[in-house]
Parts: structure tokens; C-alpha cells; sequence
């Protein structure tokens, strides 16, 4: 293994995955801290950790945990992707994670980008941007478990942090490799150990990537790690080719748990020509709605039918208010989670997840230890292999175009 990637969620890492499977690694997603040894032809291994929301104590201890486990399998070069959207808190876990594998790999210069331009998410003069809106401005700084509030990296890392945090200018980035490993050392020499560097388009991104190729530690978003793959093949490191994908016939089923807008849009455009359930989170709360019989209704149905929780901002505050945010999350991750192996026993070989909490759940729930990547569906979202006859797409709540769920059992299939 070359590259050891620590991902703080599980469509996030995916999302990485995908990243460095178009770039031509061959690449395998471990469902948390693996225990034995990773397979020999593994090039970039990603160890997806649900790290992001849990207190910063507990995501610095998994996250060495998975970094000595990445260096056992002969890593080089390591990388923590988090959020495109930077979704972190004044109290972690960007900053403390960053730190600790720093500290543990006695790097410097450590490039802190969570730009990922095809998604519309950018970096410029410290400021992250989704689309043309700041991210504080963006509906992240609604989000219920990280509002994102300050759109300078900068003071947001800062706050996050132990140590001060610099800055890689766009005007620097434009100039190139030597440009930027130039900036880098003069960021080092002012003390600056994290430092956040502008992109606002892939060639910015490959060029940051170019300049790493000798650094111990990255982070940032799947953005971050486009250029890497090429340090590696320049070097003679990487097999010829990436394995072939292998469609998977039978049955599908999509489980959406996000509330985000662009899920949203893709349930609605779904219910035109698929059968559709909704799930009322009283019902499921009351126990008249569990996953005996949402698993018997997909099974039932013809085409791609979903199943799906996925409402509006104030129809979720309004349960939230009536049940408890956590208490009604976790019914629907255990809903989710149990849905999914009635499922899988019931012989669906094609699942779609929405969300990223939903999609760990449904991973976890179906025991999966490491995923196999394939084909991209759409940016940020990889077809994966998870067994022998199962076959997953994990979405992140505002990734994918309006037909996604078609489009990505598609794909699954090995049909288009
Ligand atoms: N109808 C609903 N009412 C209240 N809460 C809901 C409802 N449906 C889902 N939820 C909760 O909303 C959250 C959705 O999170 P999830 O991470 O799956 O999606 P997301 O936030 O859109 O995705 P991502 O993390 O990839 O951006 C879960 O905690 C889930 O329990
Ligand atoms: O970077 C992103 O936006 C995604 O991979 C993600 O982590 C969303 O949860």
C-alpha cells in the first residue's frame, strides 16, 4: 500500500475513493480500523471512521488508531479527508485530528483544502465557497450538527487548533509546483504548521498534489488527492492497471435517509415512474412502521422502488421537537440497518443508500469489513462492490444529479 487515507465518514470516503480510482490507483475502502492485513495489489487503502461528529477526543484516538494500521501496510504518503464543506465545530475535529497525525508522522507544511471544484465547493483567499455563495451563507450554516458560521478557513482552524495556521495564496497556487513548495517553506519558516491552501479548479488541485509529493500529510476534501496518483505512477510505484468493474445483475432497492436539498429533488423525481414508500418518523417512533415490512414492500415491487424518511427542514424540526433529535435518529439508523439485511437475505443485489449518517448505518448494519470501488456514477460517488453478489452506491446527501437512484443501479448493473 502507498497511500493510507483516513476518511471521518462513510460517504466521504467514497466520495475519496472514487477520487483516486478514476486517477488510477487500485483502491479498497475498510469499514472502520481493519484487523489483519490489507491484500498485496492495494495501493491507496481509505479507512472510513464515523468520526466527525463524535467529541474531538474519541476522533484523534480512532484516527492514530487507523494511521498505525496505514503505516503497518507500508504507506508513504497519508491523507485525512473530511468535509467539502469543512463541517467541523469550535471544538473539532479538523484541527485536533490534523494535529495528532501531524504530530505522530513529524510532518510540517501540512495542506489543509477542502476544495472540490465539481461540486462547486472552492477555496479562495482563505474563504470557502459553495457555488457562488460563502459557506456561511450557503445552508451549512443551518446544519443541525456543525453550522458552519465563519467562512475563513483560517479563524474556523484557528479556533480548532493548538498551533497557528497559515496560508497558500491562489495567486501562489497559479504559479505552480515551485511556487507553491516555496510558499510552503515560508509558512513553515513564520511557525505555521497548518496551512490553508486556495483551489478553485482541478489544475489548482493538481498542481497543490504535485508539490506534496514528498509530504507525509494532506487533508482536506476528495479534491486534495487528485494529483497524488500521479506522484506515484511518476515514481514507477503503481500497476499498469486499475481491476476491471463487474456489473451485478438482480434485484434493486434505494434506502434514503438524507434531508438534504438535492436528495430531496432526487425522491421527488424518483416517485414519477418508481414505486415509492414513505416513512413517518411517529409511525416509526410508535413501532407501527418497522423493517419487516419495509423490507417485505421493496421486495414486493417491480423496478427500483425506495423507501425513504427524507422531508423538508420543517417537517424535520418539527419531529425533532416532538421525539428528540437523537432519539429519532437513532430509530432510523436501526430502521435503516435492519431494513438493509432483511433486504440483502431477501436477495436484493443492487443498494442505493442517501446520507451519510443512513449509509453508515447501513454499512455497519450489514457487518461489510472492506468495499471494493468501481466506476463513478456521479462526482463524488463511486459504484462499490461489497461481496461476492451485493453491490452499493453510498451518496452523500447533496451529491448526484435528479435521477441518481436510476442512474446509479445502472451503473451497478453494468449497464451504461
Ligand atoms: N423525516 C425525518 N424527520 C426527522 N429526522 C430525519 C428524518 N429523516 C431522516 N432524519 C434524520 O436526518 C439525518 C440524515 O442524515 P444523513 O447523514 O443520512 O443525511 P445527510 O445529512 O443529508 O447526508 P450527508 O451527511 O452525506 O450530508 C439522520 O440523522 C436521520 O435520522
Ligand atoms: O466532501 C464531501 O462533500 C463529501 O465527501 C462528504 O464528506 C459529505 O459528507
Amino acid at each position: 500500500m502507498r497511500l493510507g487515507c483516513i476518511g471521518d465518514d462513510f460517504t466521504g470516503s467514497s466520495d475519496l475513493a472514487n477520487t483516486l480510482t478514476r486517477e488510477g490507483m487500485r483502491c479498497v475502502q475498510y469499514v472502520g480500523v481493519p484487523e489483519g492485513r490489507a491484500d498485496a495489489d492495494v495501493e491507496a487503502g481509505i479507512v472510513a471512521l464515523k468520526s466527525r461528529s463524535t467529541p474531538a477526543r474519541e476522533a484523534v484516538a480512532l484516527s492514530l488508531r487507523a494511521l498505525d494500521w496505514l503505516r503497518d501496510q507500508g504507506c508513504s504518503q497519508f491523507l485525512f479527508k473530511y468535509c467539502s464543506t469543512f463541517d467541523s465545530t469550535d471544538d473539532g475535529n479538523i484541527g485536533p485530528v490534523a494535529e495528532a497525525l501531524a504530530d505522530a508522522l513529524g510532518a510540517s507544511r501540512v495542506i489543509v483544502c477542502p476544495a472540490f471544484p465539481a461540486t462547486g465547493r472552492s477555496v479562495y483567499q482563505g474563504h470557502l465557497f459553495v457555488g457562488d455563495k460563502l459557506l456561511s451563507e450557503s445552508g451549512m450554516q443551518n446544519h443541525p450538527l456543525t453550522p458552519m458560521t465563519d467562512p475563513d478557513l483560517r479563524r474556523v482552524l484557528g479556533r480548532q487548533s493548538r498551533g497557528s495556521v497559515g496560508h497558500l495564496p491562489f495567486a501562489v497556487v497559479a504559479q505552480g509546483p515551485d511556487a507553491v513548495r516555496a510558499q510552503l517553506d515560508a509558512e513553515d519558516a513564520k511557525g505555521h504548521r497548518l496551512i490553508v491552501a486556495d483551489a478553485v479548479r482541478d489544475e489548482d488541485l493538481r498542481v497543490l498534489g504535485e508539490a506534496a509529493a514528498e509530504l507525509p500529510l494532506l487533508t482536506g476534501g476528495s479534491g486534495i488527492a487528485l494529483g497524488l496518483p500521479a506522484n506515484f505512477r511518476a515514481r514507477g510505484e503503481l500497476a499498469a492497471e486499475a481491476g476491471p468493474w463487474r456489473g451485478q445483475s438482480g434485484p434493486a432497492a434505494v434506502l434514503s435517509g438524507s434531508c438534504s436539498t438535492a436528495t430531496r429533488a432526487q425522491v421527488r423525481d424518483h416517485a414519477r415512474s418508481h414505486p415509492v414508500l414513505p416513512l413517518d418518523p411517529d409511525a416509526v417512533m410508535a413501532g407501527r412502521t418497522g423493517a419487516e415490512a419495509v423490507a417485505d414492500w421493496l421486495l414486493a415491487q417491480d423496478g427500483v422502488p425506495l423507501a425513504y424518511s427524507s422531508a423538508d427542514p420543517a417537517d424535520v424540526r418539527a419531529a425533532q421537537e416532538r421525539h428528540g433529535v437523537a432519539a429519532l435518529a437513532a430509530a432510523f439508523d436501526a430502521l435503516f440497518a435492519e431494513t438493509a439485511r432483511r433486504l440483502v437475505a431477501g436477495g436484493i443485489t443492487r443498494l442505493v443508500t442517501a446520507g451519510g449518517e443512513t449509509s453508515g448505518a447501513v454499512v455497519e448494519g450489514l457487518g461489510l469489513t472492506e468495499l471494493q470501488i468501481g466506476p463513478e456514477i456521479a462526482p463524488g460517488v463511486p459504484a462499490i462492490r461489497a461481496g461476492e453478489a451485493l453491490t452499493l452506491a453510498l451518496k452523500s446527501g447533496n451529491f448526484g444529479g435528479e435521477d441518481f437512484f436510476v442512474r446509479a443501479t445502472s451503473i451497478l448493473e453494468g449497464t451504461v
